[in-house]
């Protein structure tokens, strides 16, 4: 009897493996033609028009090298974004990319403060978006897809003061679809303690979060968001690196922080195109992704922002597996330490790792 063989890991066999991303935001992902139509639709000028022009427009601005003009191109995402059509169109779509991408398990976030513009309240922008995501999970479903299952996480931004009544409505909304609480946004100026009382907040109501930190600013926020904060995962975390010292044989010493981090398993939401993009690491080479991997803190792979990053689970995989050699065995595993660090209960998680992950990936070993 011959063995199976191992499928060859390219990006179309990777497309079939099963993804789980944590970090994906839905301002951040929409389809440029959607984005274009929307806008159409009410009456906002756009900086391109045509479908190419428009992607590589988000790209290239996005590939500034600064956190800050990085996160200007939003205000056009999120313009045509204050209308329930608009909010449930773009919702269902984000469902339907990731489905065809082969993600089996999806945490996406987005500020409900930002698209108040049209005359929404709270409640209704993420009523929209949750009726946006059942009808993509049902078309995916009903085509005989492998189903996927899409959470929300509620993002405050950082430079505002709504963190509070945020953290709130995520709790409103925990038995309909909402997992998770974050804050996002330009973080040198705005760190993490700034917005401890809605963290207290959650805390007290058993709900989980994760914070942006570690991305533009390094060690101080991280370690904010953690001893203070109390955070259950870092978005982004990549500056961790800064407490790290590599020797020249290769010897890693961790700090207190970078210790604490890896002993407690807290997970780390590597984005590693957007750290590009935003000036985080200076290349993809250079990412601390593979020394952090080795050292086996807990990483995760997410894309961040789809349409800024012109990037899917699949790219970002991939590009991982050109620039550091990664087998089928590795995105296992990141799939797996992703899907323990997902904001579901531990009976759904270990459901999706036994029934959908490990199967997924023993095809393609072979
Ligand atoms: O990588 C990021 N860092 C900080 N903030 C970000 C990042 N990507 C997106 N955002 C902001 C811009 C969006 O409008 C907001 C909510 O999704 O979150
Ligand atoms: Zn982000």
């Amino acid at each position: 009897m011959t063995e199976p063989a191992t499928t060859t890991l390219t990006e179309p066999a990777l497309r079939t493996a099963p993804k789980v991303l944590l970090h994906d935001h839905l301002d951040g992902g929409l389809r440029p033609g959607t984005v274009l139509e929307l806008a159409d639709a009410c009456g906002y000028r756009l900086p391109a028009g045509t479908e190419p022009e428009l992607a590589r427009w988000f790209r290239d601005s996005a590939d500034s090298g600064s956190l800050e003009r990085y996160l200007e191109t939003f205000a056009h995402t999120v313009a045509v974004m204050q209308t329930p059509d608009g909010l449930e169109r773009v919702a269902r779509e984000c469902v339907l990319d990731l489905a065809a991408d082969g993600v089996v398990y999806a945490e996406v976030r987005f500020a409900p403060e930002q698209h108040l513009e049209r005359g929404l309240d709270l409640d209704s922008v993420v009523e929209h978006v949750l009726e946006g995501f059942r009808s993509g999970e049902s078309a995916v479903e009903a085509s005989g897809a492998q189903p996927i299952r899409v959470r929300l996480l509620l993002t405050a931004m950082r430079h505002a003061a709504r963190s509070r009544e945020i953290a709130e409505l995520t709790v409103r909304f925990r038995d309909r679809g909402v997992v998770g609480f974050d804050i996002a946004g330009a973080e040198a100026g705005y760190p993490p303690s700034r917005h401890l009382d809605a963290f207290e907040y959650m805390r007290a109501a058993n709900a989980h979060f994760t914070i942006h930190a570690g991305e533009a600013f390094g060690l101080p926020s991280i370690h904010e968001a953690i001893a203070f904060c109390g955070t259950d995962r870092l978005g982004h975390g990549v500056r961790i690196v800064d407490d790290i010292t590599v020797a020249e044989d290769g010897t890693a010493t961790l700090g207190l922080l970078a210790n604490y981090v890896r002993d407690k398993r807290i997970p780390l939401e590597l984005c590693p195109s957007s750290n590009v993009q935003t000036g985080a690491v200076d290349t993809l080479e250079r990412h601390p992704f593979d020394l952090l991997a080795r050292l086996r803190f807990r990483v995760t792979v997410n894309t961040d922002n789809r349409l800024m990053s012109d990037t899917t689970m699949s790219k970002e995989m991939m590009r991982l597996v050109e620039t550091f050699g990664y087998g089928w065995s590795d995105l296992e595993r990141f799939t797996i330490n992703a899907m323990k660090s997902a904001f579901l209960p531990f009976d759904q998680r270990l459901e999706l790792i036994d029934n959908v992950i490990k199967p997924g990936y023993a095809v393609l070993i072979g």
